[in-house]
């Protein structure tokens, strides 16, 4: 049997393969860092994406009829208005506190088809919009558009990170996968040349089983059982068991189905296993120790084995740089083989192809034309190479450490067959690296970078549409809200001075009148007709009244008068309303009457007074006619025949006299002359009556009065009340024009941030387009061809 060697071409080329994968893996982590700040940014900035044009739709499409009920009823079909210009050949937000024309890019050069790998499904998104549910509509596209995004560029990022994985898993692994029984477990020994797995004509392979070179694991042959659902780490004890080799078989081959397997041993406990193996043949003719790159050769189950086992073998395809496939000659492609096949060439575009057991066939160039036309169909490249990529063996022929002879007899033409495997299987695992391993990461950042471009680029223009929208916007809004804000200060001082200039004036004016009332009271005619001596008690009563009346009605009228007032203020207050806060200032009414209704008003209002007997005399009344006095004095003692009395100033000495003299005839007269006097006196206060009570029940009134301070409180009353009114439509104007005021600074604030954001939008877009263009230029130069 011949061996394969591997010449200094093929060191040259891994020397290759090292640059390149350094620079894939250093820019695809630059890339990762773009696409996370790229997320994040689309948190705080909601991306754009470009729409396609929405055909127009048909007239008869307009309308659908619900079929819900034998009426049929229109239903209109959902509109979104005010997206109509976002989803006809412009971008659509993902959100944005700007209203969404604002963010409309018309004309935009770019469009949705331009993307490949971050191209959303806008049909998903059409399609909820269509289904749209109250919900839905509630959460709107931006909430559509950004999480369809964040998920877009979630699961970019999560592929990325397995491609640099790969990349930086520097051992390549090769599947050896195929249908039951078509010899994948001896082909693996063969190749190892040794009886590590075990291969039965009973489906064996129940797990899946990883070989590799023991130098990896410390020089030391074992078998590491991976526990279910942990991920393997040789360095990490816990997510294994170590088993010796000979206990493979128990491991791998699946119970008889009448035997139960306790949970703690074989299939129920372990997922895979890792078989470290010693391979005491020269590099130059071992695949596993070739010294060069680490080998794992995994055996697969079966892929006809059960659906979830196939389903796994489908799933490793990712992390798999080599697919081996093992056909039996005998039975050739199974539609399960098929389908495994169709996957493969789509991911892998050159698949390595066994077809073992043909010593089995005696037709053997029938057979090789038959399943090398269904490769053809399968698998196009592969076919192109099938000199090297499919081989036609048998690999029970070679003789494998631990068995006495082969199980087929190993001709010269098989042996020679399963040497020229050899070779090209390992030129194909080193060559194809490159191309499994690396093209994948480099052809992968070449479109998202094109994207992330074409994404930047239409982010940018937006930007810089809503940057200059917004600082027009500003640029409009900012002398407003200044003016706003004058007006705010000028007409609240309005206000308060008109209202302390009305409260001022209707305080000082109600209290002079109503002073003035009290104190000319009893002046003029009060309508109250004096009827003699004999009503004089009456008259008194009466004059009170009229005096009180008349205060009384002066302090209404002073009510009135601020009512006036009160009203021409409100209309003022009205007019500056409707002038500088809106229209709604037109309805303010204002009922005048229903000021000093209260039963507060009343009590103030209301004065409480009687008379006394005292308020007939009014000595200074007296004392201003003392001649007419003296006159009646004159003619009384006349009649009594007393003429020594003179007058009053008399009087008096003529007591006086009396008093030192002792003189009875002398205190006779002067007793005569006194109650004469008296009497003289008595009638002139009765006769004084009509002039004296009003002066003095006057003064009785305003001494009351003064002390009950009823000027001032009536007058403070009166002012107090107006202002209370005026207080509502005061109030309600400054807080409208605070209103006014706070609505464009809240507006002003929106806009600013707005500005800020497509600002730093701008900034951070424009520099990712370039960034990612530069990026992508390097990452175009890193050449694999050359390592092919
Ligand atoms: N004649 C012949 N028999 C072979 C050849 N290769 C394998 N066999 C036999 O085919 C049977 C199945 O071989 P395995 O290696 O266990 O096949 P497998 O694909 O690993 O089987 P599963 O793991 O159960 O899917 C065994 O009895 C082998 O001895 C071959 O080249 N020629």
């Amino acid at each position: 049997m011949t061996t394969s060697s591997l010449t200094a071409t093929d060191h040259d080329a891994q020397h290759k393969y090292d640059q390149s994968r350094r620079d894939l893996c250093l820019n695809l982590n630059e890339v990762l860092n773009n696409l996370i700040g790229l997320r994040d940014f689309n948190k705080t900035w909601p991306i754009h994406y470009p729409t396609p044009p929405r055909p127009t739709p048909r007239p008869k499409f307009q309308q659908s009829w619900s079929n819900g009920s034998n009426r049929a009823t229109p239903i209109e079909s959902p509109e979104f208005s005010d997206d109509e210009s976002m989803m006809t050949g412009s971008t659509m937000v993902a959100g944005s506190s700007m209203t969404g024309s604002s963010r409309d890019i018309r004309g935009s050069m770019h469009t949705s088809q331009q993307f490949s790998v971050l191209k959303l499904d806008l049909d998903l998104f059409n399609a909820a919009h269509m289904d749209a549910s109250d919900r839905v509509r509630s959460l709107g596209k931006e909430y559509m558009v950004a999480s369809l995004m964040d998920e877009k560029i979630g699961s970019s990022v999560t592929h990325l990170r397995s491609l640099l994985n790969r990349m930086e898993d520097t051992s390549s692994k090769i599947l050896v996968t195929g249908d039951l029984n078509a010899g994948k477990s001896t082909f693996c020994n063969a190749l190892v040349r040794r009886k590590v797995l075990p291969a039965d004509e009973m489906p064996c392979t129940n797990i899946f089983t990883e070989v590799l070179d023991s130098s990896i694991n410390g020089g030391v042959e074992e078998v590491h059982a991976v526990h279910r659902d942990a991920v393997y780490n040789r360095r990490d004890r816990s997510t294994y068991d170590i088993l010796p080799l000979d206990d493979l078989e128990t491991l791998v081959v699946p119970p008889p189905p009448e035997e139960e397997q306790p949970p703690e041993v074989g299939h129920a406990k372990y997922a895979q296993c890792k078989v470290y193996i010693k391979d005491a043949r020269p590099k130059e003719e071992s695949l596993l120790h070739n010294g060069i790159i680490d080998i794992a050769l995994i055996d697969s189950p079966g892929l006809n084995t059960d659906t979830t086992k196939t389903t796994a073998i489908f799933a490793r395809q990712e992390e798999i740089d080599v697919v081996v496939f093992l056909v039996s000659a005998m039975n050739q492609f199974t539609q399960t083989s098929t389908q495994f096949i169709r996957a493969a060439a789509a991911e892998k575009d050159y698949l390595f192809v066994v077809v073992n057991r043909f010593d089995a066939i005696r037709n053997k160039e029938r057979c090789r034309k038959i399943i090398l036309d269904k490769i053809e169909s399968l698998s196009p490249a592969t076919f192109k190479e099938a000199d090297d990529l499919v081989h036609f063996v048998s690999a029970a022929c070679v003789p494998i450490e631990g068995e006495d002879d082969p199980r087929v007899h190993p001709t010269k033409e098989l042996t020679d067959e399963f040497a020229a495997l050899e070779d090209s299987l390992k030129r194909f695992v080193l060559g194809r690296r490159a191309r499994s391993k690396l093209a994948p990461a480099r052809t992968y950042m070449i479109n998202i970078l094109k994207d992330i471009e074409v994404l930047g680029a239409v982010n940018a223009d937006a930007a810089r549409a809503e940057l200059e929208k917004s600082t027009n916007e500003l640029g409009d809004l900012d002398p407003r809200l200044e003016q706003s804000k004058e007006t705010k200060t000028e007409v609240t001082k309005q206000i308060h001075n008109l209202v302390d200039k009305a409260y001022t004036n209707i305080e000082e004016q109600s209290s002079v009148a109503i002073n003035e009332a009290i104190q000319h009271a009893g002046s003029g005619d009060l309508g109250v007709p004096y009827p003699g001596l004999f009503g004089a008690l009456q008259y008194a009563e009466d004059l009170k009244d009229a005096m009180v009346s008349h205060i009384m009605e002066t302090v209404l009228l002073c009510e009135d008068e601020a009512r006036t007032k009160t009203v021409k203020c409100v209309n003022i207050i009205k007019q500056l309303g409707m002038k500088h806060v809106g229209t709604e200032y037109q309805a303010l009414k204002f009922d005048s009457e229903i000021m000093y209704q209260d039963q507060k008003d009343e009590d103030d209002r209301h004065i409480e007074f009687s008379t006394e007997l005292s308020d007939f005399i009014d000595l200074s009344t007296l004392l201003q006619s003392k001649e007419q006095t003296g006159m009646a004095v004159t003619t009384v003692a006349t009649v009594v025949g007393a003429g020594v009395i003179g007058n009053l100033d008399s009087l008096s000495m003529a007591f006086q006299a009396a008093r030192l003299l002792g003189n009875e005839a002398f205190r006779w007269v002067v007793v005569r002359g006194v109650l004469t006097a008296a009497v003289a006196v008595g009638f002139l206060i009765l006769r004084q009556i009509p002039k004296s009570l009003p002066h003095r029940l006057t003064q009785r009134i305003a001494a009351q009065l003064e002390r009950e301070k009823y000027v001032d409180r009536n007058a403070k009353r009166i002012s107090t009340k107006a202002r209370k009114v005026l207080r509502y439509p005061t109030t309600h104007l400054i807080t409208g024009l605070d209103k006014s005021v706070n609505k464009l600074e809240v507006r002003r604030h929106e806009i600013v941030e707005v500005r800020d954001g497509s600002r730093t939008a701008l900034k951070y877009f424009t520099n990712l387009v370039q960034s990612s263009a530069a990026r992508r230029r390097a990452i175009e130069k890193v050449d694999l061809d050359g390592l092919v």
